[in-house]
């Protein structure tokens, strides 16, 4: 054990990151990259036989947590589950939920655990890979006791994009994708969400041991270069070790 953590130690540090930064950072090692804990609902998303790595990415509206993802996608081969895209998505097949869905992103209020949860869940089983980044979920603490029901694992790591609010709204005000909850009242509507039912997920997560705080202001590469070693980390003991 103590072997592997000092290699581990040495990735992290060329990584201009140290194992103490991470540890105050909150990152339970052995919890977190463990994958021996397994249940039956697990195994049953992952037919590969595979317990898939899952990383929640969160934080407040436009605090980048899509943008990092990508990179992060790039770099290290995950696949990016966006909560927020696949409702969107749903939205526009017109499907039975679509115009609940629509309404309630148009209002900035969080659509119902089940629906978001059984998207989740479908695309996590219609993936050959076995890493994935969801981002924008779990909004709040119904959407994380619904998702540990159904999916019967909790996250690996997660992540958390520390962004102040001027900086979030400025941001999503000049997103320019179109979207119809890119506006000051419902982005007014959004930070609230934000603050009363998603801050505490992410105290529950700190409390476990799971979160990895990172400061998201500065330019989009000056943000990548603090989430790398956390994938970096990773990815050694999944080589290495064998864990996934
Ligand atoms: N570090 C950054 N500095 C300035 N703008 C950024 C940065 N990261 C992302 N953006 C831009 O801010 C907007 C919101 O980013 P996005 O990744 O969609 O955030 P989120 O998914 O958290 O809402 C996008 O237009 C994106 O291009
Ligand atoms: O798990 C989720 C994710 C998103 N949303 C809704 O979709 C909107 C947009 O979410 P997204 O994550 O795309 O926004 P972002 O934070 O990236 O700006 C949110 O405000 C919610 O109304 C939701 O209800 N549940
Ligand atoms: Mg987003």
């Amino acid at each position: 054990m103590w072997r592997r953590v000092t290699s581990l130690s040495t990735v992290i540090r060329s990584s201009n990151l140290s194992l103490l930064n991470l540890r105050q950072a909150g990152v339970n090692f052995r919890e977190a990259f463990s994958s021996n804990v397994q249940t039956p609902a697990e195994v049953r998303i992952s037919p590969k036989g595979k317990t898939p790595f899952i990383t929640f990415v969160l934080g407040g509206p436009g605090s980048g947590k899509g943008t990092q993802c990508a990179r992060i996608v790039e770099t290290f081969g995950f696949t990016h589950l966006s909560a927020g895209d696949l409702l969107r998505h749903e939205i526009s097949l017109n499907s039975e939920n679509g115009a609940m869905i629509l309404n309630t992103i148009k209002e900035g209020k969080i659509v119902p655990s089940e629906v978001t949860v059984k998207l989740i869940k479908r695309a996590i089983e219609s993936s050959v890979n076995d890493k994935f980044l969801i981002d924008g979920f779990p909004r709040c603490e119904e959407n994380r006791m619904t998702y540990e029901c159904i999916i019967g694992k909790e996250p690996n790591i997660v992540l958390f994009f520390d962004c102040p609010q001027e900086e979030m709204v400025k941001r999503v005000l000049s997103r320019n994708q179109g979207r119809v909850d890119d506006n000051i009242d419902t982005v007014k509507e959004r930070l609230k969400v934000f603050k009363t039912l998603n801050l505490p997920v992410i105290n529950y997560y700190a409390e476990k041991g799971k979160l990895l705080k990172i400061n998201g202001t500065g330019t989009e590469d000056e943000i990548f270069e603090r989430v790398r070693p956390v994938f970096a980390a990773w990815r050694y003991r999944s080589k290495h070790f064998g864990l996934v």
